[in-house]
């Protein structure tokens, strides 16, 4: 599992790993890590010119301290000190390397390779003051390297509020921080490498993010004396005369092997279709969990009726979000940022500028799990806890997608797991089968649905 902390926690457990180790060991295994991660970027040492953006905290420190490593090995160092106080260690160290440091930005060198944003770090409040944003502005083409965080976000939340940096590589220390990983500022992050402080004690994480072998163990599998019902049954209710393919997408998701066998409950010449392209599929009758709303237009409210009538756990998707009004703690409410935001009466940009804890706010409010789909959608739980989905690629961003989305986490709800984990786990497949049916080009949503079981062979087999 990957782990996102709040700054609070971090701040604990550094403190415990201070009270053990010698002065500054901390930031040195930080620099450490950091001027590796630069290396490895730049290629080579010799000829390279790097670029230290130097806040007044122990983040400008680790960008000094990592300077003055780079400089070591031959790199060319500046630092462009943007607070009256800097860390005094590293600024000497830096010196003592060969580097160079000066407050006037027109008394720079040559253009950098890369640039070290060591603005702020946990410490930072959102946005960023004037001498920053004019020296990021003057090299607006040059890769970005965040120290922890790109400066400039809301560490705890994910926010922007304000200037920030957009990094290509952020090397974080201990623990991954929420707004690595959640939307927007996780746009910000680019690649994201952890430097591991062996810091204990950090409590439980905020959010977190299922790895491969999370989904491996969480996969339901037949057991030798399996037979189609022991497996579970998803029932669908979706597609509708004006939208039939929603119904065929649905399917087509909760049709993808993970489940004993499926049922489809709907306007009769839409079954038909249904059952010409999935011949596997079958009409009314006992379900271990409904998936009720995609294309649903006019009949959504009696769709969302009648499968509520089962007592069974229900995935509420598109048009049948409009009608919950109550909802069962088993349930999956599965919106995207303008569903959520009519659901909640907000704007869509109020979601959208804070998911975290928008998701959040909607599962308290009608008690069960809720998945708000986007570029990482995120799994939000009543007790409070949030999965992260880090797979999938902006294709997926493509009409349907979220149909098939949520026959497969109806699926997996019928398969017996959890809602927390249908819904995290479903979000996983969906987002790996799409990176795989993408191969780095467009997708269509039918094509995200028949990569899911080689998505599922793959990750059974540890390969993913
Ligand atoms: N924790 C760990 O395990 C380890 C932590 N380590 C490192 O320490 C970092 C945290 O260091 P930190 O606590 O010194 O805070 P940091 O973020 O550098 O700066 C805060 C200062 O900035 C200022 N300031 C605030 N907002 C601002 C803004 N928007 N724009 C401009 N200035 C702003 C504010 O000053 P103020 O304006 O309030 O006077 C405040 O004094 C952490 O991210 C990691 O890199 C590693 O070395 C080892 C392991
Ligand atoms: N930028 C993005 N990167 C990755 N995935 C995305 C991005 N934007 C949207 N998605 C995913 O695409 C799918 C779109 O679903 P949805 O909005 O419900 O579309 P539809 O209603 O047409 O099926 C969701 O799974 C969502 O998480
Ligand atoms: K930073």
């Amino acid at each position: 599992m990957l782990r996102a902390h709040l700054v609070e926690d971090v701040r604990r457990a550094e403190a415990a790993a201070m009270a053990r180790l010698p002065d500054g060991a901390l930031m040195q295994r930080a620099a450490a890590g950091l001027a590796a991660a630069v290396l490895d970027l730049l290629g080579s040492a010799y000829g390279s010119r790097v670029l230290l953006l130097v806040g007044p905290g122990d983040n400008g420190g680790d960008a000094l301290w990592a300077g003055a490593r780079l400089a070591g090995r031959g790199v060319a160092v500046e630092a462009l000190l943007l607070a009256d106080r800097v860390h005094e260690a590293g600024l000497a160290a830096l010196v003592a390397a060969g580097g160079r440091a000066t407050r006037d930005l027109d008394d720079l060198h040559d253009a950098p390779d890369l640039l070290v944003d060591g603005i702020v770090g946990i410490g930072g409040r959102p946005g960023l003051r004037a001498e920053a944003v004019a020296a990021l502005e003057a090299y607006v083409d040059v890769p970005v390297v965040a120290v922890d965080v790109p400066s400039g976000v809301d560490v705890d939340t994910g926010r922007l509020d304000g200037p920030h940096v957009r990094a290509a590589l952020t090397v974080t220390f201990g623990t991954h921080k929420v707004a690595h990983l959640v939307d927007p500022a996780s746009l910000a992050v680019g690649a994201l490498h952890l430097v591991d402080l062996d810091l204990d004690e950090l409590g439980e994480p905020a959010v977190e993010a299922l790895q491969p072998d999370d989904v491996r163990a969480l996969l339901p599998r037949p057991g030798l004396d399996a037979q189609k019902y022991t497996r579970g049954v998803v029932g669908v209710r979706a597609g509708s005369d004006t939208y039939p393919g929603a119904a065929l997408l649905a399917v087509s998701g909760a049709n993808a092997g993970l489940v004993g066998m499926v049922r489809y409950v709907g306007p009769e010449h839409v079954a038909d279709t249904v059952r010409t392209a999935h011949p596997e599929v079958v009409g009314a009758g006992r379900v271990q969990a409904w998936v009720v709303g995609p294309g649903g237009g006019d009949d959504a409210a009696t769709m969302l009726a009648e499968a509520s009538q089962d007592g069974v756990p229900v995935v509420v998707d598109a048009d049948a979000l409009a009608h919950v009004d109550e909802a069962g703690a088993d349930w999956i409410l599965t919106p995207h940022a303008g569903e959520l935001a009519a659901m909640l009466g907000v704007e869509r940009d109020a979601v959208e500028a804070a998911p975290l804890r928008h998701a959040r706010e909607a599962s308290g409010r009608w008690g069960c799990t809720v998945l708000l789909k986007g570029h990482h959608t995120l799994v939000a739980a009543p007790d409070g806890r949030v999965r992260v989905t880090t797979t999938g690629v902006p294709w997926l961003a493509t009409a349907g997608a979220g149909d098939v989305l949520s026959g497969v986490v109806g699926a997996l709800l019928a398969a017996g797991l959890e809602p927390y984990d249908a819904a995290s786990v479903g979000s996983w497949l969906h987002g790996a089968a799409a990176t795989q049916a993408a191969a780095g080009g467009p997708l269509t949503a039918s094509r995200v649905a028949v990569h899911v079981p080689q998505v599922v062979r793959e990750t059974l087999a540890g390969l993913g």
